[in-house]
Order: C-alpha cells, then sequence, then structure tokens
C-alpha cells in the first residue's frame, strides 16, 4: 500500500508500529458517523469499513462498538426535549436512530452486518455474559460483523454504562480480543485538551493505569462526543486490566486509517503491562467460590495439572452442593479421607447439569441434556491450577 504520511498533518504523531492483533473491537464514536449535528454520514465510515473488510479479508475479526443512535435519531424528528425528560428524549433518539446508524454500516459493508445492543445488566449478569459471549463468537464463526451498542431505549439512568467506549473495553474483555481499537475525531491523547490548551504535546505511548495518563484526559471536544478522553482512558485501563492493549486514532484522517491496514499506528498506544492470559488468571484468582464443588479421577487431576487440559465430564466422579452455568467452583481429587484442591474454575454447566452429564463422554451431552454449551464442564482458559 502507498500511504502518503506527509497528505496531511498529524498533530505531531509520529508512526510506529500497530500492536499485532488476529481479534479486535473498533470503536467508532458518534462525531464519525455525523455531519455537525446534522443526521449520519457515510463520509468516515466508508474508510473504517474498508479497513474492517481488509482485515476480514486477511483472516482477522473485527468487532464493531458504534455510536450515532442518538445523533441519528435527533435528525429525524429534531425537536427540543419536553422540560425534565432529556433523559426519555435521547432514549427516544436512540430508538428512532439505531437502525438507521447500523444500516449505514451495512451500506459500507459486503458482509452481512448483525445488531447486537447490550445494557449493563446484561454484562453484570453471569448467565447473560457468557451468553452474549457465546453469541458474539458464533456471529464471528458465521462470518458476519456484530456492530454493538448500548441498548439505550432501556438502560436506566443508574445502571447506564452511559458512553461506548468503557463498553467497548468490557466487550473487547468479553471476546479476548488482542486489541481495543478507539476511533475519534482527534488524532491521539494530548498532555492536555488542544481544543482548549494550545501548548499540548501528543503522547504516543503510554502505561494505560499510568495515573499521569488520567490526569490529561479532559471532556468531550463537541456537543455530539459523549465523555470525552476521560471515558477513553477509562476504558484503555479497564482493557489493561483484562490485558488488552488500547489504541487511539483520528478516524476523520483517511491516512491514519488506512495505515491501520498497513499495520502502523499513528496516534497513541495504551500499553496494558501484561499479557491476556496472566490477566485472567489473575481475574480468575480474585472471584469467589460458589458453595458447590466437583470431585474428579486421578487421570482427570493429572491432565489439569500437568498438561493445563480442561476439565471433560467423563473424569468427573462427583458433584457436591449447588452451583449455576458460570459459577467459580472448586474442584478437588483423592481418596474420601484426603481430599486435595486441584484448581478452580468458571463452569459452563450448572450443577444439576454436570450431574446428568459426569462420567460419560462429551459427545453424548447433547442427548443427555437436550443443549450443550461445548464439550469441556470447564475450560483451561477459564481455570487455575491451586
Ligand atoms: N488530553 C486530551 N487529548 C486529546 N483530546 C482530548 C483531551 N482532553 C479532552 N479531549 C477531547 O476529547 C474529544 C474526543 O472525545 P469525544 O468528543 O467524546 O469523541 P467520541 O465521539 O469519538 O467518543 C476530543 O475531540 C477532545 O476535544
Ligand atoms: N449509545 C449512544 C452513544 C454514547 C457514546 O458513548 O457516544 P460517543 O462518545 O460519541 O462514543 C448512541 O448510540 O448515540
Amino acid at each position: 500500500m502507498n500511504i502518503d504520511s506527509a497528505a496531511r498533518p498529524s498533530g505531531g504523531f509520529s508512526e510506529q508500529p500497530l500492536p499485532s492483533w488476529r481479534r479486535a473491537v473498533l470503536k467508532v464514536g458518534s462525531s464519525l458517523l455525523t455531519e455537525n449535528g446534522a443526521g449520519l454520514s457515510r463520509r468516515h465510515v466508508v474508510g473504517l469499513a474498508a479497513f474492517v473488510a481488509d482485515s476480514l479479508a486477511a483472516g482477522r475479526e473485527v468487532i464493531i462498538v458504534s455510536s450515532g443512535a442518538v445523533a441519528a435519531g435527533r435528525a429525524i424528528l429534531p425537536t427540543q426535549p419536553a422540560r425534565g425528560a432529556a433523559m426519555a428524549a435521547r432514549q427516544a433518539f436512540a430508538a428512532l436512530g439505531q437502525a438507521r446508524m447500523v444500516g449505514l454500516w451495512q451500506d459500507c459493508l459486503a458482509r452481512p452486518v448483525a445488531q447486537v445492543l447490550l445494557t449493563h445488566d446484561d454484562l453484570r449478569n453471569r448467565r447473560r455474559y457468557l451468553n452474549a459471549r457465546a453469541t458474539l463468537s458464533e456471529l464471528l464463526r458465521l462470518g458476519a460483523v456484530p456492530v454493538i451498542n448500548e441498548n439505550d431505549t432501556v438502560s436506566v439512568d443508574e445502571l447506564k454504562l452511559g458512553d461506548n467506549d468503557n463498553l467497548a473495553a468490557i466487550v473487547a474483555a468479553l471476546v479476548e480480543a488482542d486489541l481495543l481499537l478507539i476511533a475519534t475525531d482527534i488524532d491521539g491523547l494530548f498532555t492536555a485538551n488542544p481544543r482548549t490548551d494550545p501548548t499540548a504535546q501528543p503522547v504516543e505511548t503510554i502505561d494505560s493505569t499510568d495515573p499521569k495518563a488520567l490526569a490529561m484526559a479532559g471532556g468531550a471536544g463537541t456537543a455530539t462526543g459523549t465523555g470525552g478522553m476521560r471515558t477513553k482512558l477509562e476504558a484503555a485501563t479497564r482493557a489493561a486490566r483484562a490485558g488488552i492493549d488500547t489504541v487511539l486514532f483520528n478516524g476523520t484522517d483517511a491516512v491514519a486509517v488506512a495505515l491501520l491496514g498497513a499495520g502502523r499506528l499513528r496516534g497513541t498506544r495504551l500499553r496494558a503491562g501484561q499479557t491476556r492470559l496472566a490477566a485472567r488468571k489473575h481475574w480468575l484468582q480474585q472471584v469467589p467460590l460458589a458453595s458447590g464443588s466437583l470431585l474428579v479421577d486421578e487421570g482427570a487431576a493429572r491432565a489439569l495439572v500437568g498438561k493445563g487440559a480442561s476439565l471433560l465430564p467423563g473424569g468427573i466422579l462427583a458433584v457436591r452442593g449447588e452451583f449455576a452455568r458460570g459459577d467459580m467452583v472448586a474442584i478437588a481429587a483423592g481418596p474420601a479421607d484426603g481430599e486435595q484442591p486441584v484448581a478452580r474454575g468458571l463452569t459452563q454447566y450448572s450443577a444439576a447439569d454436570v450431574r446428568r452429564i459426569a462420567r460419560r463422554h462429551s459427545r453424548d451431552i447433547e442427548s443427555l441434556l437436550g443443549y450443550n454449551y461445548g464439550e469441556s464442564v470447564i475450560h483451561r482458559d477459564d481455570m487455575v491450577t491451586d
């Protein structure tokens, strides 16, 4: 690709390698989908969609988190909200504009686009969280492009995620993305908001959790945006906790967008400082144990500890107590008078289900239960050994 880096001023940012990735979440802010608050515009979406299409063609996976529903809806029925009803008006605008926003992505992408609307509740409730994860994996397997937004029409004030930067970080952890790409209307992070401080300097790379980064960030630059740099840095911190790097770049800059496709970043890299697996294992250690537990045979215990294998139903001898799908359960092995803790992990099946599939082959799960959530009861990535 021949990219003329000198074609456009870059706010002082030079080029650096983009961290390598196979699955990424791309967050696109309202300012990139709208033109001065006057409804949707494809101007910047076309370039971002081309980046997505090229990435898919190269065998990568991209999940889009897109804003713009409220801005689109506001332009469809421009009206002043009734006094005290700003929230209801915003929710109504979101309902009006959502379909058009997703339609815009579909217009610009040849692959089928799938609308996914999430609320804070969906992401806090472990069963719904796991189901959202399963749906997104299936969409990716089918070759669709998920376009996610917050379900603004049903999100109540105190439970709202409120900004799509944080939503994108949660989704990145949910789908175990390698990278969170945030497209916005500014070249990257500056030492202060350059729209108000002419001495602001570009920051090309910084640790996501460095308190200096958050101190630099100000609010939104336009009436269309929500949260400004602050929510982007919160999102980077959140992604870092899952071991995911974040990059910020200017989605209005066609050169910066094209560079991404060539594995180059002109913008800010926010480093996670730990690998995804290390972050996940650390997080798993912190999750409280459910009251139930699993007793496994010696062969299964050896496979878990020695080979880092997943726990299959065939190696489970007994189920103690009760737990739900998604709970953290303890795994033990050994004779009744000398059981030893072996590992702990997030179970794909409830206690009642495991009682029915214990000692059986994974291929029998579907016929025994009438459904299946995968061949393992606990996947190795969801497990830490004691
Ligand atoms: N330190 C900073 N560096 C860069 N931009 C900043 C900074 N502090 C505040 N901003 C503002 O953040 C804006 C981007 O956030 P926002 O308007 O919410 O965009 P989006 O719609 O893409 O989420 C920039 O246009 C800028 O005005
Ligand atoms: N869910 C809202 C977007 C909220 C939001 O975070 O906006 P932005 O800061 O522009 O990414 C919408 O679709 O309009």
